[in-house]
């Protein structure tokens, strides 16, 4: 089977073009495939379909964490499954509509000199942020005076995080804190992950606000533990920033792997733009 390496600012997965190949359990396959030593590696696996027959898109996208685990979305993942799928000669519509989890969305391109796609701005849709829409469970949680923002508190140790949750189709819960780096991110990631408020787990954000139009943000991910960089993430931290008063709606995301750029628009829908890179192709034994 032929699979590209690629990268969305770091946050890497192995993608297979769907429209030649026929991959028959992605769950396990992502598993095995994403293994950093055993494997190719990557945050996981990502495949390029074409759209459902009643879908009005270009192409499809679904995307498995390392864990096995299937999202209804990728951020960073989106913007390579563009570039493959124009690169490939599979897609040539710009702007591209992607059937995801989270809806058909629609990309925006530009090409570089050899005329291969480099930048991309998603348009993600609209951000959702009532509570039992993310989901996560009220009853696990302290309420605060903002409907969007809970505190979840460790039971073992008594560790309490203030989080506002966002969904992008996939759910979110972004922490704010004073210094990024100070948090062990190893201990801490898992257990909010998987924290009993959290019904289908969560993508974890830690972040420093610089001003209130630039952050530094890390992440640790549902399904993948800590990454580079998280698309629907750093799109749900803006809207969490805005919520909470600390940002503007455009703002310019540092992230460990590299820098995006969100925009949360007067149509209501969030923008995202960044790179997206592809490293080698290879041929994984079936
Ligand atoms: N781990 C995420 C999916 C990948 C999201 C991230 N890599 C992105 O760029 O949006 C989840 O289970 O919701």
């Amino acid at each position: 089977m032929q699979f590209t390496k690629m990268h969305g600012i770091g946050n890497d997965y192995v993608y297979v073009n769907g429209f030649e190949e026929t991959v028959e359990q992605p769950e396990e396959l992502a598993q095995v495939i994403a293994d950093r030593h055993f494997g190719v590696g990557g945050d996981g696996l990502i495949l390029l379909l074409p759209a459902d027959k009643d879908v009005e898109a270009d192409c499809r996208m679904r995307m498995f964490n390392s864990d096995g685990s299937e999202s209804e979305m990728c951020g960073n993942g989106v913007r390579c499954v563009c570039k493959l799928a124009h690169d490939r000669g599979v897609v040539k519509a710009n702007p591209m509509k992607i059937q995801t989890g989270a809806g058909v969305l629609t990309l925006a391109y530009t090409l570089d000199d050899e005329g291969m796609v480099s930048e991309v701005t998603v348009d993600m849709g609209e951000p959702i942020y009532v509570a039992e829409q993310v989901p996560v469970l009220p009853k696990h949680m302290k309420e605060t005076d903002e409907p969007h923002t809970f505190v979840l508190e460790f039971l073992d140790t008594g560790e309490l995080f203030t989080a506002t949750m966002v969904s992008m189709g996939n759910p979110h819960a972004t922490i704010f804190v004073p210094d990024v780096h100070a948090i062990d991110l190893e201990r801490i990631g898992p257990k909010l992950e998987n924290h009993p408020a959290f019904p289908n787990r969560m993508n974890i954000h830690f972040v420093q606000h610089h001003s209130p139009d630039e952050v530094t943000m890390r992440t640790w991910e549902r399904g993948s533990g800590i990454t580079l960089a998280c698309g629907t993430g750093a799109s749900a931290v803006c809207v969490s920033g805005v919520l909470d008063g600390r940002n503007d709606k455009k703002i310019l995301a540092h992230l460990p792997g590299g820098d995006l750029t969100l925009d949360w628009r007067e149509d209501g829908h969030l923008y995202m733009t960044g790179t997206a890179t592809e490293v080698f192709r290879g041929d994984w034994p079936e």
